[in-house]
């Protein structure tokens, strides 16, 4: 045809008769003659009829050129050669039918050219119309025909689009070279050895179904230029997902497996389970094989977290997409940008896992747990909590609490050694908030586990073995508890240490003035919720000093927020050292006392080799540290006369219990947390008897009082005045009662004063009391005890001189050089006061009159307290509200109840010393 048209052009037939009005009319003739046989050679088959009928509307026009160069000149030369040259109708069939112009040739030759030019044009039709039917029976037969799958068609188009694009680039196709591996396999079944090679199609014939479009052979040539795994995937995509041709998506032929592939991302994906399905967005570096639903969650989580991690790596990404297409491992290495997001519906998956996303929420609960586990390791690594080692109920500690062969990172799941399974949960939580103990209490606990194990208690009995295996150094202790045991059973017997004895012994019941306390109430609780109060039901949250016999913490009862100063000192190490007379001594007054400047005692009990004393803690500190904070180092007089007024009313009802204190000094006068004192360490108090007697005046009326034993030794006076309800108590005013001792000259007294000062004396002092011990500090010993002539309660007036005098100016009267010398000092050397600071006249009468070196002229000797309380020195204060009153300063109280006084003091030589004497007890600094 193109030849054709480049020689004539096909014109309607009037056209050819308006143009051709010169033709012949031989050749119209001609023309006409020749159509009516081909008309009738025709009609046999309709198609060429209609072919032909087509042809008769068409006329072939000659170019200009060949008009005039050829056929117009062929038609020229038949006219002028013809006779007639009308234009009449008989001349138009000559003009349809050429007739020869010039020489004469055959007719046929003009027609010839003509007819051929149709018939081939014909006989294009009719080919093209056969092969249409052909085609079309070819498409009808392949359809029916099983046979032809999608794999065919995918084949066929994919070789006819390689034909087109090596027709387009001039390549020659080369099966051998670019074989296309074409995967049919769900990633699912892909097994994920770098192996298993896809399912391979060599090219067939195929009749393109026109399936493919021209964007799916575009993505198609994208992967051909990128690299395998990338012309795998869109092939894929483009095959099997006829439905969506851009190749945005992927499903496998029994539709339950979908991949969507988002040509946009090219950054990495990340992925998220929800139902089954995992998406995968940009952020994920390495994805694991997403084997249906066998996609394990661990490697899941570790995607996502490398997800959260290699967020700036997209490069990796794809490759281990395009790895995971082809389920291959090993084609990690391609950079296609096409694939970015994959997800998967429902194919070979047996059975989906809804709980996909619950078991990834779940271990990331886990690993947060972990997180706060190890955060939590390395807290109880360095300050275990006693109530984490120890079972509530049984009181078994548990296997985390050894330090020997466990770390202390399995404190949370031994619960299960311990046979009661009775582990408090309240008890740890609370026990981790506020626990600051150190390895020791790990070791202390220890030992308490180690002997509960061994007296046969309720728990771990039969973990006694296995722990002996487990624990190599456990049979070595588990002994030496039972020898210990025995002795704290002599100790015990001896001493009425036992638990059981404290439980019945003590209650709130003989201490009126803290029947309130609500740590009665706590330690009851725990007594009547376990039986029994032991060391375990403490968490040592700090050591507050190291003492002679023992060590003090800080400790908080397990699940309350109360409190406590326990003193454990161990028994064994007393008995080496014979200073259990000592521990005794302390933990009978201690049992005794009940006064607002004198520490309470909740509870005492022993375990194993420990004695533990729990008493009532003063986080204030002592009023040596107290002192120094001050600026000049010492008191100022009001808060010297607070101070020793409070020491003085705790003297007081210390000799009325029969007690001689003996060491009274600033360290052992702690501050409470409202800035009242309290008088601590009785173990070298002396217990004696005493014989409270009332005293009657003898002096005449009007005679000074203050030569009287009593203000109250009237003999008028038949009961006490202070007893009675309605009295105005004048005798709760020191000024009634000052004038003992007094520079100052005594004001005449009025009736009732006359009246109160008549009153009987009560005098609890023990003063037939004598020891023949050096016992005290070497500042603060009377010279009685250095000169060692026997010694009795006037030995705490003189410390409480020293005391005074120390308070005020800031050291001690006799200090010498050495300790030498300073006992000398005491008993030789006269007392002298510094120009400064300035002290009043009273002050110093006080204490020249207590500093007397012999203790029968020394104030308070004869009849105790009441005569120092009527030192003018004491003038003005309110003896009995003194508890009331305000006190010169509050301590700074910090976490824990803990105050900057009540940081460790450092004495490593006490705490060693400690740590020496326990075979298997430790005491460790903070
Ligand atoms: N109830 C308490 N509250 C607060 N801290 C206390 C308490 N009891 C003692 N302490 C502190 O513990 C330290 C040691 O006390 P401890 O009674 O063992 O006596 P010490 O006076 O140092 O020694 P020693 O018994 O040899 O005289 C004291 O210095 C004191 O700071």
């Amino acid at each position: 045809m193109g030849s054709l048209a480049g020689a004539c052009e096909i014109v309607e037939e009037k056209d050819v008769v308006r143009l051709a009005k010169h033709s012949s009319r031989y050749c119209e003739t001609a023309l006409r003659s020749s159509k009516d046989m081909e008309r009738h050679a025709l009609k046999q088959g309709s198609m060429e009829y209609d072919i032909d009928q087509l042809f008769q509307s068409i006329t072939i026009k000659p170019s200009p050129g060949r008009v005039m160069g050829s056929s117009f000149h062929h038609l020229e030369t038949s006219a002028s050669a013809g006779p007639s040259r009308s234009t009449s109708p008989s001349n138009k069939s000559a003009m349809k039918k050429p007739f020869p112009i010039g020489p004469p040739r055959s007719p046929r030759v003009g027609l010839s050219d003509s007819i051929s030019l149709k018939q081939a044009l014909r006989d294009l039709c009719i080919s093209k119309a056969s092969e249409m039917a052909a085609q079309k029976r070819l498409s009808k037969s392949a359809a029916a025909s099983p046979r032809v799958s999608e794999a065919d068609k995918i084949q066929s188009l994919y070789r006819q689009v390689l034909n087109e694009s090596a027709g387009r680039s001039g390549l020659p196709v080369d099966k051998g070279k670019s074989l296309v591996e074409i995967s049919l396999t769900p990633v699912d079944d892909i097994p994920s050895s770098s192996q298993s090679l896809p399912q391979r199609f060599d090219v067939i014939e195929t009749e393109a179904s026109n399936s493919i479009s021209e964007p799916s052979q575009a993505e198609i040539f994208l992967g051909v230029n990128g690299n395998r795994s990338g012309l795998k995937a869109m092939v894929e995509t483009s095959s099997l997902h006829k439905s969506n041709i851009s190749g945005s998506s992927f499903s496998s032929a029994s539709g339950d497996f979908e991949i969507e592939i988002d040509e946009s991302a090219a950054s990495p994906p990340h992925v998220v389970i929800e139902d089954g399905i995992v998406e995968i967005d940009k952020h994920v570096n390495s994805l694991p094989l997403c084997s249906g639903s066998k996609v394990d969650a661990e490697e899941l989580d570790k995607s996502i977290v490398s997800s959260a991690r290699v967020k700036s790596e997209p490069n990796a990404l794809n490759s281990e997409l395009i790895g995971r297409l082809d389920n291959t491992s090993s084609s990690g290495t391609d950079n296609r940008k096409s694939v970015s997001k994959v997800t998967r519906s429902n194919i070979p998956r047996p059975k989906p896992r809804p709980k996909r996303k619950l078991l990834v929420k779940k271990k990331l609960r886990i690993a947060v747990a972990s997180a706060s586990k190890l955060i939590d390791k390395d807290d109880t690594s360095t300050e275990p909590s006693a109530s984490e080692l120890l079972c509530q109920k049984c009181n078994c500690a548990l296997k985390s609490s050894s330090t020997d062969n466990h770390p202390p990172t399995n404190t949370t799941y031994n619960t299960e050694k311990c046979s009661n399974g009775s582990f408090s949960k309240n008890g740890s939580i609370e026990a981790n908030q506020g626990s600051l103990a150190s390895s020791h209490l790990i070791r202390i606990v220890k030992s308490n586990k180690e002997a509960n194990k061994g007296s046969s208690d309720s728990c771990g009995k039969g973990d006694t073995d296995e722990q002996k295996r487990e624990n190599p150094t456990f049979s070595e202790k588990f002994e030496f508890s039972l020898s210990s045991k025995d002795s704290l059973g002599d100790y015990s017997s001896s001493t009425s240490m036992s638990e059981e004895s404290n439980l019945s012994r003590f209650s709130c019941g003989n201490k009126p003035h803290m029947s309130m306390d609500v740590r009665w109430e706590a330690i009851k609780h725990v007594k009547l919720q376990y039986g029994s109060l032991g060391l375990r039901h403490f968490n040592l949250l700090k050591k507050l000093g190291c003492g002679d016999i023992g060590t003090v913490y800080l400790a908080e009862l397990v699940g309350t927020n109360c409190l406590f100063a326990i003193k454990v000192m161990d028994i064994e190490f007393l008995a080496r050292r014979k200073k259990t007379p000592r521990a005794q001594a302390e933990r009978v007054i201690l049992k005794m006392l009940d006064h607002p400047f004198l520490p309470t005692l909740y509870a005492q009990f022993t375990s194993d080799n420990l004695s533990c004393l729990v008493m009532e803690y003063c986080p204030g500190g002592d009023l040596h540290v107290l002192r120094q904070k001050q600026l000049s180092r010492c008191f100022s007089e009001p808060a010297a006369r607070f101070y020793v007024a409070e020491v003085l009313l705790a003297l007081e009802y210390l000799h009325m219990l029969g007690v001689i204190y003996r060491d009274l000094k600033p360290e052992n006068i702690l501050v409470r947390e409202d800035g009242h004192i309290m008088l601590t360490d009785f173990d070298l108090s002396l217990r004696c008897a005493v014989n409270p007697t009332l005293l009657r005046s003898t002096s005449p009326p009007g005679k000074d009082p203050a030569r009287m034993s009593g203000p109250y030794n009237t003999s008028n006076c038949i009961q006490p005045l202070c007893i009675e309800p309605s009295c105005r108590v004048p005798c709760f005013t020191p000024r009634l009662l000052s004038s003992t001792g007094g520079s100052r000259k005594p004001k005449r007294p009025d009736l009732l004063t006359q009246q109160l000062r008549s009153l009987p004396q009560l005098v609890a002092e023990p003063t037939e009391a004598r020891s023949n011990s050096f016992v005290g500090t070497h500042e603060y010993l009377a010279p009685e005890i250095i000169k060692g002539e026997g010694h009795g309660a006037a030995v705490d007036w003189w410390t409480f001189g020293v005391l005074l005098y120390e308070l005020l100016y800031g050291k001690t009267p006799f200090k010498g050089y050495d300790n030498e010398e300073t006992l000398s000092n005491v008993v030789f050397k006269n007392l002298k006061f510094p120009d400064s600071p300035l002290v009043s006249s009273q002050a110093k009468d006080l204490i020249r009159r207590l500093l007397m070196k012999d203790p029968e002229s020394r104030l308070g000797s004869e009849k105790g307290a009441a005569e120092i309380k009527r030192h003018h020195f004491f003038e003005g204060l309110n003896w009995a509200l003194i508890r009331c009153a305000v006190p010169p300063e509050l301590p700074d109280i910090y976490e824990n109840g803990a105050t900057e006084a009540t940081s460790p003091q450092g004495n490593n030589d006490g705490y060693l010393e400690c740590k020496a004497m326990g075979d298997h007890l430790e005491f460790e600094l903070f």
